[in-house]
């Protein structure tokens, strides 16, 4: 049976980058997904976006939403201070074994936590069973027509406070419209978009910061 895709991004990041260090680990992913095979990671372009928005909420709970190889887990927890942590969700077995692996060789495992579930049945465990109150971030990356109905469950579950950050990465590629409708008309949301390019292409793209204000 031969590899998939996501299998040979691991195994090139097994054998090309440094045990413990995250950032050879992204570097790595970006070499290999630039050079050899495109995939669906943030990227460091829209990765620097990230860690800045990262950076100025200093979360204690960070989310994420669609793990798939552990690229953005990666990036998000190396960021974090010591004792917070990041949930990641991923339905995909595959894909959340691959993560695993990527994780643990990045040395970030104590900071994250990988939820294997979809993230419809993930959200209303969280303050219960994995022990949240609220959210200081959260990263949305998954299917982009779930950004919405998620939201609004992060909202129903009570799971955001006043400041509450969330980022949306493919605003225009693939594209989250109904998102970007949602969260620029709600009142309970003060939104920042920042035009960026797709991972890995020359094609447009950007993400959307938006603050839950309660
Ligand atoms: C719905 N609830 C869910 N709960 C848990 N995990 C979920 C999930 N939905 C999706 N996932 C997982 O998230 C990941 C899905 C991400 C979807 N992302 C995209 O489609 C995407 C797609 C592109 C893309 C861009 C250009 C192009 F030509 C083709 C694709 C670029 C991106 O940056 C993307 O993020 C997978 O690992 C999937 O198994
Ligand atoms: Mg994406």
């Amino acid at each position: 049976m031969n590899q998939s895709k996501e299998q040979r991004i691991l195994n090139f990041v097994l054998q090309n980058a440094v045990r413990g260090d995250p950032h050879s680990v992204l570097d790595t992913i970006d070499k290999y997904c630039s050079q050899k095979e495109w995939a669906m990671n943030v990227g460091d372009e829209k990765g620097k976006i990230l860690d800045k928005t990262v950076q100025e909420a200093n979360p204690s709970v960070a989310l994420e939403l669609g793990t798939y190889c552990g690229y953005s887990a990666v990036r998000i927890s190396r960021l974090l201070k010591a004792g917070a942590r990041l949930l990641t969700v991923e339905f995909n077995p595959e894909f959340a074994a691959i993560a695993k692996q990527m994780i643990e060789f990045a040395g970030v495992q104590d900071k994250v936590k990988l939820l294997e579930g979809p993230s419809e049945e993930i959200i209303p465990q969280l303050k219960k069973k994995y022990e949240v109150d609220t959210l200081d971030f959260v990263f949305l990356d998954h299917w982009k027509d779930r950004y919405t109905p998620d939201t609004i469950l992060l909202q129903e579950c009570n799971l955001l406070r006043k400041g509450s950050v969330l980022l949306a990465d493919n605003i225009i590629f693939p594209g989250a419209p109904d998102f970007l409708n949602y969260v620029r008309k709600s009142p309970h949301f003060q939104c920042t978009n920042y035009p960026s390019h797709l991972e890995y292409m020359q094609v447009e793209d950007a993400m959307e910061k938006a603050v839950f204000l309660g």
